[in-house]
């Protein structure tokens, strides 16, 4: 094939060689224009691209660059995020990269074939020396293994092969067939710009694998090693012997493994069906590996296999205690179940989705019911995923093709019985490769998962015995289809004792055997864990204050280590103390003042807001100012369109209520704000708290000081709670207009809860 004088040229971390092909995965966003341009003629099949392709070690590197040829075979491009395509590429010759000639649309170098691998050069005497070097070795290495199979010869004897067929062709033999290429040889292969320095190469790893096959060799025990006297010719083109016996060795012992695997008949008589066509395929064929694996795969899958279950009370009891403090709901329910079944075993599990705000305790407490169950646990993060095929699996005969998570998950644990956590089970979406929550379907409800049907295995797989646990931090964001087939259960934000016990008797204790400090004593003291909650970390849950306790821990080890002669042994760590280890640095800094100067300021009103990590004190400020245009309004502060329809609401209802000509609405622009202009806010519980700073505004009457309310406001006056499904406490917080201001005492809200 005629090699052009220019390339579009890519980096790649595996290496192409000559004779070789590679799959390659090429990131969209990256290269789109090089791949629009190959993606666009792959169709017509004629017109196969070149392209060349340079190990990325060599990225930095200005000469002396050797890279390979390569023609196209096939592009597949692959619905995941980031979008990928996988290049199929066949190594053609090797090159040496010239100068660019352009950068866009794609990188393009002029390149120069490196053509010179036919005969060996030099001196006559050097080259029949080297070419009896390489035959010796190459003899040597055939004679004493039992094991090499050569493709394509079909003879085994070394002498008969060396004869036959040319040098290069002999070289490319062991290359495919003898040595072990790892990506440091490859390297170094491709680098060989003639066949003496690839002979050379060649002969050092052809004495290194004869070294290692006598040195595993079984005849070592008695020294003697048999004398090949066999030649196997086959004229006809055929396999010769050597490589049937050995491929029919790898067939014998899949063979066996299907047998061993004892699979039910109807899945025993498809991967048989698959199995023959395998036997029926030249090893050449590309799909001769796809077969191989996928029947390995499947018959490796825990068909039969199942952990026994533990259901002692007593001891889940103390599992989940050990390990959890609170969470009195989810232990409960693990209780309840473990009860259930051991007066009916063959119940199923209930599959259980924990909601609740980052770092209380989710994803811990689903492993440690797992270990009270006995039960084999696997996590699988749903994160981000967003196509149908993360959670059922490719096709076989997609170039890159593996089962899904759910089966990837089983096999991994290779049991029947584990427990699953699927995890972050809100922060899936429905991408251009269809709606993974659809998947999951099927996978969660209890009267398809008896034969979940995976397309990468094609079978249907049992997964009525696995133990399903999901978590998600915002119930909202599950489909209403899979939320239906959960027993939802809330975990709320710890309150500041509990916090100040988990730090105590878990977290601390937990944190202190990790970084085994048995010698020295530490303590903390509980001021120092209660300043900690209150002044260095905001969150519902735990994660921050064991991410500051483990600081505690590092600063206490630098301390011991730097003043090891002092030998230091008592720490007690206080509030003061907080001041040295983590600075002056705290997360409400400034916050609490802004609260305070805004009491008793007039059109300034406090309210109550839901965040993911707990609730939060959120000031509404509003201004107004004389405008020629009627109905002006301004909200700033990132307020979300639910946010705006409040403040519409508030200010249409204010004008209803307020008396003929009482207020002149219409001639001012009114300016709604909520500081903290950098955060997204929306929802509609802010309505009271803008009616409260609106009133305010247009009767000139601040507020009494230091009140604070959430709720919704509707067109006619009325409040309604906020009947968020994470029911914090926080939320109730709903005062009445007349509680609010010093001088206005009329009853204009009616509560209706
Ligand atoms: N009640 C508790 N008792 C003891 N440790 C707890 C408790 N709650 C949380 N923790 C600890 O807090 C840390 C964070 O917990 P975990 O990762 O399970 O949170 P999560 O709710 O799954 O968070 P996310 O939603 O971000 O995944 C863990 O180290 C866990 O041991």
């Amino acid at each position: 094939m005629i090699i052009p004088n220019s390339l579009p040229i890519i980096y790649t971390a595996p290496i192409l060689i000559p004779g070789f092909m590679l799959k390659i995965k090429l990131l969209v966003e990256e290269n789109t224009n090089l791949l629009e341009y190959l993606l666009k003629d792959n169709l017509n099949s004629k017109s196969k691209h070149m392209i060349g392709i340079i190990p990325k070690a060599d990225l930095e590197k200005a000469d002396n660059v050797i890279g390979t040829a390569g023609l196209i075979q096939s592009l597949i491009k692959i619905d995941s995020v980031p979008e990928e395509v996988f290049i199929l590429v066949q190594g053609l010759c090797r090159f040496k990269l010239k100068e660019t000639i352009t950068e866009y649309p794609f990188k393009i170098n002029s390149i120069e074939a490196i053509n010179n691998f036919k005969e060996l050069e030099g001196e006559d005497n050097e080259k029949a020396k080297l070419k009896a070097e390489f035959e010796k070795v190459f003899i040597d290495l055939m004679t004493y293994s039992e094991k090499i199979t050569l493709q394509p010869f079909t003879f085994s004897n070394p002498k008969i092969i060396l004869k036959n067929y040319a040098l290069l062709d002999c070289v490319d033999m062991c290359l495919k067939n003898i040595v072990a290429l790892t990506p440091a040889i490859a390297y170094e292969v491709l680098r060989a710009t003639n066949l003496n320095q690839l002979l050379n190469i060649i002969i050092d790893l052809l004495k290194q694998e004869t070294i290692k096959v006598n040195k595993h060799s079984k005849f070592l025990k008695t020294g003697l090693f048999p004398i090949p006297s066999t030649i196997y010719l086959n004229s006809t083109g055929n396999r010769g012997n050597i490589q049937k016996k050995s491929l029919s060795t790898e067939l014998k012992e899949v063979e066996k493994a299907i047998q061993n695997a004892k699979l039910s008949k109807p899945i025993n008589d498809l991967i048989m069906k698959e199995f023959n066509r395998l036997k029926e395929m030249n090893s050449y064929h590309p799909d001769y590996s796809v077969f191989l694996n996928y029947i390995n795969y499947v018959i490796n899958l825990p068909w039969n296999k199942i952990t026994k279950e533990s259901l002692d009370l007593k001891k889940a009891k103390n599992v989940l205690e050990l390990n959890h403090y609170g969470m009195e709901k989810v232990k409960n329910r693990i209780l309840q179940f473990i009860a259930v079944r051991i007066l009916n075993p063959k119940l199923r599990g209930p599959i259980l989705c924990f909601i609740g705000p980052p770092g209380v305790g989710k994803t811990t407490i689903a492993k440690t019911i797992a270990d009270s169950l006995n039960r084999s646990f696997k996590r699988i993060s749903l994160g981000g995923i967003n196509h149908f095929s993360d959670i059922k699996g490719h096709r076989k005969t997609y170039v890159g093709s593996m089962p899904g998570c759910i089966i990837q998950a089983i096999n991994e644990v290779q049991t029947k019985n584990p427990l699953i956590l699927l995890d972050e089970i809100d922060k899936m979406y429905k991408g251009s490769g269809g709606d993974p929550a659809a998947a999951l379907l099927e996978v969660l409800d209890p009267e398809q998962n008896r034969s979940f049907v995976d397309s990468y295995i094609n079978l249907p797989f049992d997964l009525s015995q696995v133990m399903f646990i999901t978590t998600a931090n915002n119930v909202a964001y599950i489909p209403q289809t899979l939320r239906d087939r959960m027993e939802i259960i809330y975990l709320e934000g710890y309150t500041l004792e509990e916090k100040i016990q988990i730090a105590d008797n878990y977290l601390i204790p937990k944190i202190f055997k990790r970084h085994r400090m048995n010698e020295i004593q530490i303590t903390v003291t509980k001021t120092a864990i209660k300043d900690i909650i209150q002044n260095y970390t905001y969150e519902a849950g735990v994660r921050d204050l064991q991410r500051k306790l483990q600081t505690i821990y590092y600063y206490i080890a630098k301390d011991v280590v730097e003043n090891i002669e002092k030998e230091t042994k008592t720490y007690v760590i206080t509030p003061e103390s907080l001041l040295n280890i983590f600075g002056e640095d705290t997360v409400n800094g400034g916050k609490n003042n802004l609260v305070e100067q805004s009491c008793n300021r007039i059109g300034v009103a406090i309210g109550l807001s839901w965040t993911p990590v707990g609730g939060k004190v959120q000031m509404i400020e509003t201004s107004k100012s004389y405008s020629r245009t009627d109905n002006q309004l301004i909200l700033t502060g990132l307020a979300g369109q639910t946010l705006r329809e409040s403040v519409e609401i508030a200010l249409n209802w204010i004008q209803t209520f307020a008396k003929d000509n009482e207020l002149d609405k219409n001639h001012f622009c009114v300016h709604v704000h909520l500081p903290e202009g950098g955060h997204r806010k929306d929802g509609p519980s802010a309505g009271i708290t803008i009616v409260c700073a609106l009133v305010s505004l247009f009767w000139n009457i601040p507020l009494k000081s230091m009140i604070a309310m959430t709720g919704e406001i509707t067109l006619q006056g009325y409040v309604l709670p906020v009947c968020n499904t994470f029911n914090l406490p926080l939320f109730f917080f709903l005062f009445f207009i007349d509680l609010c201001f010093s001088k206005f005492n009329l009853f204009i809200f009616r509560w209706v809860a």
